[in-house]
């Protein structure tokens, strides 16, 4: 069975692939210090709270935050005796090309994205992530990633506002009946949820112009479902979709590289 792990800055997902579906999946903040031994202890005593059985005999990474690949791989060589498929290092293939400037290093989680979103939606596409940052993944027709946009993320936008002004509280972002706040936290929250609804909505026509073809919208990331409520933002909304990226990764590898 194959171990995906998608570390994102804020939040590390392991989900374990049985070849058909899920049977598994976790979440874990992210943390460069966790040690190899930490991550074992962690997961197999939710494995065994589960009564989950797998045996694993791959591992695949995709990681935001460089810091923490080398932890995973002593994971993975000492519990299961693997090593792990790292995305965006050289003996990593992907089925699909990066076309960006020269000396890019683009987020592995991006790369998977756009193999993810091609892979069940076909070319000509936005994936959008809302993650610890805001990502706009282009898709070409051929499934390239060609591109995008970081914006800042949702929860960043709050924190960065309640950090920096000496009146405004911590919020949790939630989506606002009105737009004209009565309070404080409401006016907050009516910057936050309204200007980031004008802000896919804007790169995303802007993205289509330019690119010139008709294209698709997937959302993806934790907060995406809040910002799809009412507002039709995406043409599909999809919970799994970087994980489900990992897993076509480490299929194309498997088929394709020389052992
Ligand atoms: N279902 C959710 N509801 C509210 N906030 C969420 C949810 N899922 C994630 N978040 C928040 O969204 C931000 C990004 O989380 P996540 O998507 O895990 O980011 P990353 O992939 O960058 O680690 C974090 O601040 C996290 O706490
Ligand atoms: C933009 C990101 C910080 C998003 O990370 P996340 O929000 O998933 O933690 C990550 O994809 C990254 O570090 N990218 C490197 C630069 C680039 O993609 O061009
Ligand atoms: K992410």
């Amino acid at each position: 069975m194959l171990l995906a792990i998608d570390v994102g800055n804020t939040n590390t997902v392991f989900s374990i692939w049985d070849g058909d579906r899920f049977i598994a999946t976790w979440r874990a903040s992210t943390e460069h210090q966790r040690t190899a031994d930490q991550y074992y202890v962690w997961l197999s005593t939710l494995m065994k709270f589960q009564k989950i059985e797998a045996d694993i005999s791959d591992v695949i990474v995709s990681s935001t935050v460089p810091r923490v690949v080398f932890n995973l791989r002593v994971f993975a060589d000492r519990y299961f005796n693997t090593r792990p498929l790292v995305v965006g290092r050289p003996d990593c293939l992907l089925p699909v090309d990066v076309r960006v400037d020269q000396g890019t290093a683009v987020g592995p989680d991006r790369l998977v994205n756009t193999v993810a979103g091609f892979d069940r939606h076909g070319g000509d596409l936005v994936v959008v992530d809302f993650g610890t940052a805001t990502t706009f993944d282009v898709v070409d027709a051929d499934g390239a990633y060609i591109g995008g946009v970081i914006a800042p993320g949702v929860n960043l936008s709050l924190q960065a506002l309640h950090e920096a002004a000496a009146a405004l509280p911590h919020v949790d972002v939630t989506k606002p009946d009105r737009v004209i706040g009565t309070n404080t936290v409401a006016c907050m929250q009516s910057g936050v949820f309204w200007g980031y609804v004008g802000l896919v909505r804007g790169i995303c026509e802007r993205i289509r112009a330019e690119h010139g073809r008709p294209m698709r919208v997937i959302g993806t990331g934790g907060l995406a479902p809040l910002f799809q409520q009412g507002e039709a933002l995406f043409d599909a909304f999809e919970a799994d979709l970087t994980i489900h990226g990992l897993t076509v990764i480490h299929k194309y590898n498997k088929e394709n590289k020389p052992s």
